[in-house]
């Protein structure tokens, strides 16, 4: 057990690194012919973090330093190349891929950068998803996406389709649809970056309410007032962390 780690951690994330062989966007041809030669990529280089119920990590670090890749591993979307990273006590490398999705789909809700929306669903279908793959009644699952999606100001585009909301509107939806199972863990990629100062402000309020109700929330952001919400903030730079 690292020093930081508490029988109350959600995440336990011990001397992670992730390293991306150098073979993003070269043709098969080349892939096939790959000698391993070409250079690798560490975008996550030994780092450790535990983040307990009800608490909220912050995230920082100039554009490339790791951020949305540590992110990606806490949210079980990924393995490391080396250490270790536990979910809700699960080691996510022990996991198969089926394992991985069922941990997702019952413990974490992500946001994340590029909304992910489903573009022939409405908003209201796309929040209540999760909840589908649950097995929750139709009936439960549309009130329960009406509230949510209410409680983010979106009341009145419950049956628009992502391509009829705007940025920061889709946004709010993807913030729903994380939401919507009562995560044990809350990660959320620039949570705040499309949206104006008041909408901002409501999506923080969300994220505190859950970690009031004990989400762990990790957040990825440059947006000083979401690094605000946080009990603490980690600095990313070059993929290892900066704050010591
Ligand atoms: N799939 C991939 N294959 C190869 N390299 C990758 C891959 N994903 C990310 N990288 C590289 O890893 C490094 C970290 O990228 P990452 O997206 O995690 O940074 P970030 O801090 O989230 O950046 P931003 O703030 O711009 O979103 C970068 O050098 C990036 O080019």
């Amino acid at each position: 057990m690292s020093q930081e780690t508490t029988a109350e951690s959600v995440i336990r994330c011990e001397h992670v690194t992730r390293t991306y062989r150098g073979t993003g966007g070269a043709r098969l041809v080349d892939r096939l012919r790959d000698d391993g030669e070409r250079p690798a990529t560490t975008a996550v280089e030994d780092v450790s973090l535990s983040v307990s119920r009800g608490e909220v990590v912050g995230i920082e670090g100039p554009s490339g330093s790791g951020k949305s890749t540590l992110l990606h591993l806490l949210a079980a979307l990924d393995v490391p190349t080396h250490g270790t990273v536990s979910v809700c006590g699960a080691d996510t490398a022990d996991l198969s891929r089926r394992e991985r999705t069922r941990l997702r789909l019952e413990d974490v809700g992500i946001v994340f950068q590029r909304f992910h929306l489903f573009p022939s669903l409405s908003a209201r279908a796309n929040v209540a998803l999760p909840l589908v793959e649950l097995g929750v009644p139709k009936r439960e699952r549309r009130e329960h996406a009406e509230r949510l999606l209410d409680s983010v100001g979106l009341a009145s585009r419950t049956t628009h389709t992502p391509r009829q909301l705007s940025g920061g509107e889709q946004q709010r939806v993807a913030v729903a649809r994380a939401l919507i199972t009562e995560p044990s863990l809350l990660v959320a990629d620039e949570p705040t970056g499309e949206l104006d100062t008041a909408t901002g402000d409501r999506i923080l309020s969300l994220f505190t309410e859950a970690a009031a109700r004990d989400t762990a929330i990790v957040l990825a952001s440059h947006d000083r007032k979401a690094l605000d919400i946080a009990d603490k903030v980690i600095t990313l730079r070059d993929g290892g962390r900066t704050d010591g």
